[in-house]
């Protein structure tokens, strides 16, 4: 049965009484109720209490002072039918002969032969509601506090860990991101009057990683109330992945231990698991090396790998991917970067992007960027090689300390995300991030120099006019520039050995003297005023 496409002609306001009858008769849909906290206004209903005896009252069914938005939830899916959805794992990219396949509820995260693991959806139960369904359904959770759809990762839950108990479920209301529009960097710059950076830093713990540690923590608490052998959570991290899940495992109660490079990550980001009471240890080596001995560890001891080796971060990452569609009224941008380093996301956007075009929310996909660090760029390589061969490299220090990574786990993803894109790989050399994260903030933003090398590739794309004036492009900005602030001083106090700084704007020293103030304002107005 598909569900109605008459929905196609009506806004979704007018279509929610329709809406509402539906539900009621059809016990599948009963799910997606829509919380009741909806404002019913009624014009015969005045307020006596109003100054103005003409103004209508409105009446909003409230929940019970006593009852928080968790207990709410339960109340309200007391009695519905079971949800008919469901996911499990599968070997990544496995041929249509594999049985080989995992309940969620198993703590695995390779496959027999090694192989990475995905979450596969019963596209088949998901397909029997139509495109336009889809969006309503996610366009109409967007901006609320129901739990727990109020986040924009667990508005699309159905297609993220359907079988879910929302009891179970840890959530700082992540996603919702903003996506800005670029509009002097873009035409400034580049000639562009569509450019969009989608803000993912803008989040609980400053990255794009809360999208994926409240899945991975949720299903953790899931499995420790099933009395899974789950003691704690552990993840290697260039300092964004351990400040998520230390804030998400901080909020269950779950014990958080973290493995960092030693003075090798911000100490914004060094801070963050140490406030969050996470057990951290710096480790005298460099990311790969955690990453190393993350797995080994937790192939002994009952700690649940939390990096996105486990397929579960993935899930919640893709619902960036949705949100930019959504956020454009379902259109598809031509093209969207990504900046890479452990090279989940990349992947996670190609998910979330195809799940779209699968259930039909949109006609096509949009062809995706990877950006890296020329310091760490084995995927670049593999790239210029014409995928020929994938050599590790030794990850060199760079500005883009988060994708410092030179060995990452997730390149069979990314090559498969790129090849289904006819995607792209560009790198950016120090000088070329530092400028380009330079330049932006210059129009008034405050990015992180990952987003530097995602704005880097743009450029070079938009210079060899690969990426046309007209194109809507997406780049995706991964951190809150506040993280890497000392990058920034070190740029704009010309302070980094053989780099030009081209775009410094060291701050002026003046004595406490008005004449001394006149003289320096003085001469800065001279040389901004019109020629
Ligand atoms: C700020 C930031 N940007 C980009 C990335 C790259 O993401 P991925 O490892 O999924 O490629 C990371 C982490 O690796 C990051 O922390
Ligand atoms: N940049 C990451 C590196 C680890 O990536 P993950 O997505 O595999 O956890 C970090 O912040 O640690």
């Amino acid at each position: 049965m598909a569900a109605s496409s008459s929905l196609l002609h009506s806004s979704f306001a007018s279509s929610l009484s329709y809406k509402r009858k539906r539900f009621h008769q059809n016990p599948k849909l009963a799910t997606f109720r829509r919380s009741p906290t909806i404002i019913s206004c009624t014009s015969s209903t005045l307020d006596p209490s109003s100054s103005s005896n003409n103004t209508p009252a409105v009446t909003k069914h409230r929940r019970p002072a006593d009852e928080n938005i968790r207990d709410e939830a339960r109340r309200q899916r007391s009695g519905l039918a079971a949800n008919t959805f469901s996911a499990k794992y599968v070997p990544f990219n496995a041929g249509p002969d594999s049985r080989e396949w995992y309940s969620l509820d198993e703590i695995v995260y390779r496959s027999r032969s090694g192989g990475l693991l995905d979450v596969q959806h019963d596209m088949e139960a998901l397909k029997k509601f139509d495109g336009v369904y889809w969006r309503d359904l996610f366009d109409s959770r967007v901006g609320k506090t129901t739990w727990p759809y109020g986040s924009g990762v667990w508005s699309k839950k159905e297609w993220v860990l359907p079988e879910i108990d929302p009891d179970d479920i840890v959530s700082a209301f992540e996603g919702n991101s903003n996506l800005f529009w670029a509009e002097r960097f873009g035409k400034q710059f580049l000639g562009m009057n569509d450019l969009w950076v989608k803000h993912c830093g803008i989040s609980h713990t400053g990255s794009f990683k809360d999208l994926g540690m409240t899945v991975l923590v949720s299903q953790v608490n899931r499995l420790r109330k099933m009395k899974r052998p789950v003691v704690g959570v552990g993840c290697a991290s260039t300092g964004d992945t351990s400040a998520a899940l230390s804030a998400y495992c901080a909020s269950a109660g779950i014990p958080s231990i973290v493995f960092l490079p030693a003075n090798k990550i911000s100490i914004a980001q060094l801070v963050q698991p140490i406030a969050n009471g996470a057990f951290v240890l710096s480790i005298d080596t460099d990311f790969d090396g955690c990453m190393k001995l993350i797995r080994e560890v937790t192939a002994e001891l009952p700690i649940y790998l939390a990096n996105s080796l486990n397929s579960l971060r993935i899930e919640g990452q893709k619902t960036a991917a949705i949100e930019i569609l959504q956020q454009f009224d379902w259109e598809v941008p031509h093209w969207v970067i990504v900046p890479g380093g452990n090279l989940g996301n990349i992947y996670a956007f190609y998910k979330g992007f195809k799940m779209c075009y699968e259930l039909g929310l949109v006609d096509r996909i949009p062809r995706l960027v990877c950006a890296q660090a020329a310091n760490a760029n084995p995927l670049y390589l593999y790239y210029k090689s014409g995928w020929e061969e994938f050599k590790p490299v030794k990850a060199n220090s760079t500005f883009a300390s988060a994708i410092q990574i030179g060995d990452p786990v997730s390149i069979d993803r990314a090559v498969y995300a790129l090849k289904n894109s006819n995607g792209i790989v560009e790198e950016a050399t120090e000088e070329e991030l530092m400028d380009a994260m330079a330049q932006a903030d210059s129009t008034g933003m405050f990015i992180c120099p990952h987003t530097g090398v995602a704005l880097t590739a743009l450029i070079k794309l938009r210079n060899s006019g690969v990426i046309g004036p007209m194109d809507r492009t997406v780049v995706v900005s991964t951190a809150h520039g506040l993280k890497f602030t000392q990058s920034k001083v070190d740029y704009h106090s010309k302070a980094i050995p053989d780099m030009a700084c081209r775009f410094a704007n060291p701050p002026v020293q003046v004595k406490a003297d008005f004449g001394a103030v006149m003289d320096v304002l003085k001469k800065y107005l001279g040389d901004k005023a019109p020629k």
